[in-house]
């Protein structure tokens, strides 16, 4: 039998010219990222993103969203020549951390003459003349002029569209596509919304997907995929419940958890393991990095000791920079990591994910999940799962072992998954007594 690579499969079919990218451009994808053929997702966004049409790409982590809004956003640099007065393009993105990152992607395609204003935090946006793309996180531009940094813009880029219509960043980022939107259609400028997005919840009026269909015209594009709120299908995904019948102390999760964690990092061993372990708080990062380097006393250390890092929010966005840049030169084999990592960054050789906390929702779970096999490769999920954590778990996993169902239906905060929970098992029961 011959089985087709599955990253063949999630290639598109078209080239990139076809799609609509000038060869200089294309050229340079070989060169600076040797990225040659397009992946499904940008063969089918980037014609509508280069006519200058708005659209919501919404498909599985991992599958080449960041390029379905940069390349068009390049494509433009390399048509004007000259210095502009104003960015064209501005990024808006829930974490600082993936400020930095979109701002790499950029400069490694644009070339290092380029300016890209990456802004978090309070840090200042800094306009230099060729300042081309502004990558931002929408609080950091609050003070800031806003009519004066939007005059120029053409592409407005929402990337983790649904982090940032929730939450801390709502606000900021309504009020962004506001101004937008009223400039929008003045002038002689054509400006266009691109939307990127693994999970997009749609349903209630406040989800994100709802927010979206409202602020954007009728006529927009909306891409997805056949694996559009699933995880993919290279990643493989076990349970492992930690349950004590007669707790000795009162941390034996965290006892218990430490002592599987210790298992499955031996058996996850090998010359190429890269692995990811999540969990909810600083205070549980730093326990599991302290417990993972002590190891290095006994007599033989365990493999990953002196190449264990941990990362979260008590650390300075540089520090946590260091630390991805170590993971992607393969310095670092084991991070420790709370959710600042979980969505949109991308360290491609990511073997395995461990969720040692198990994650609050369904779309934490597909978020951590995506960090590893990404861009089709393999790559595997273990999750450790308290009796707190049952009911999510069993609709994870009800999702994972049906593939008919996606993540769609179980998106829903915990509240309202137990009351769906619940009204399934009653209709299950009555169905059964009749
Ligand atoms: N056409 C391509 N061919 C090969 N690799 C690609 C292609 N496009 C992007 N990639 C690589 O795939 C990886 C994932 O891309 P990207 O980070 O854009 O995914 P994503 O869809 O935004 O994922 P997430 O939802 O997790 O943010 C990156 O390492 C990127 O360089």
């Amino acid at each position: 039998m011959f089985r087709v690579p599955f990253f063949a499969c999630r290639r598109g079919r078209s080239t990139f010219i076809d799609c609509g990218l000038a060869p200089e451009l294309c050229t340079r994808l070989i060169d600076k990222l040797g990225i040659s053929t397009p992946t499904v997702v940008q063969s089918k966004s980037l014609r509508a993103v280069l006519e200058g049409r708005h659209v919501v790409v919404n498909a599985e982590t991992g599958s080449g969203k960041t390029l379905c809004y940069l390349l068009p956003s390049i494509q433009a640099l390399l048509r004007i020549s000259g210095r502009q007065s104003s960015p064209h393009s501005l990024v808006l993105v829930p974490t600082p951390d993936l400020a930095v990152q979109v701002g790499e992607v950029f400069l490694s395609v644009a070339g290092p003459e380029v300016h890209c204003s990456v802004v978090y935090g309070s840090s200042r946006l800094s306009l230099l003349p060729h300042t081309h793309l502004v990558v931002a996180t929408p609080t950091s531009l609050m003070n800031y002029d806003l009519q004066r940094l939007l005059r120029g813009v053409q592409l407005m880029a929402l990337d983790e569209a649904d982090a940032l219509l929730t939450g801390g960043q709502k606000t900021a980022t309504s009020q962004l596509l506001k101004m937008f939107r009223n400039l929008t259609g003045r002038g002689e400028l054509a400006r266009q919304v691109i939307v990127a997005a693994a999970t997009l919840p749609g349903g209630g009026p406040q989800t994100a997907g709802s927010l979206l269909a409202r602020w954007l015209p009728r006529d927009t594009v909306y891409v997805t995929t056949s694996l559009t709120h699933h995880t993919v299908s290279s990643s493989h995904h076990t349970f492992t419940y930690i349950t004590e019948t007669t707790p000795t102390s009162r941390d034996w999760p965290a006892e218990l958890k430490l002592s599987q964690l210790k298992r499955d990092l031996e058996d996850l061993h090998g010359n190429q393991s890269r692995i990811l372990v999540f969990v909810n708080t600083q205070s549980t990062a730093e326990l599991v990095y302290q417990h993972l380097i002590e190891m290095g006393g006994v007599t033989t250390p365990p493999w990953w000791v002196g190449q264990v890092r941990q990362l979260h929010g008590g650390m300075s966005v540089e520090e946590r920079g260091e630390v991805v840049r170590g993971v992607r030169e393969g310095e670092v084999r084991v991070l420790v990591a709370t959710d600042l990592v979980s969505r949109g960054i991308d360290l491609p050789d990511i073997t395995a994910v461990v969720q040692f906390d198990f994650p609050e929702n369904s779309a934490h779970y597909l978020h951590r999940a995506g960090r590893t096999a990404r861009a089709g490769k393999e790559g595997q999920v273990l999750s450790y799962m308290e009796e707190k954590d049952r009911d999510l778990g069993q609709e994870i996993r009800r999702v994972l072992d049906d593939r008919s169902l996606s993540f769609q239906e179980i998106f829903s905060r915990n509240k309202m998954l137990r009351r769906k929970i619940k009204a399934r098992k009653s209709r299950q029961s009555n169905t059964l007594q009749h």
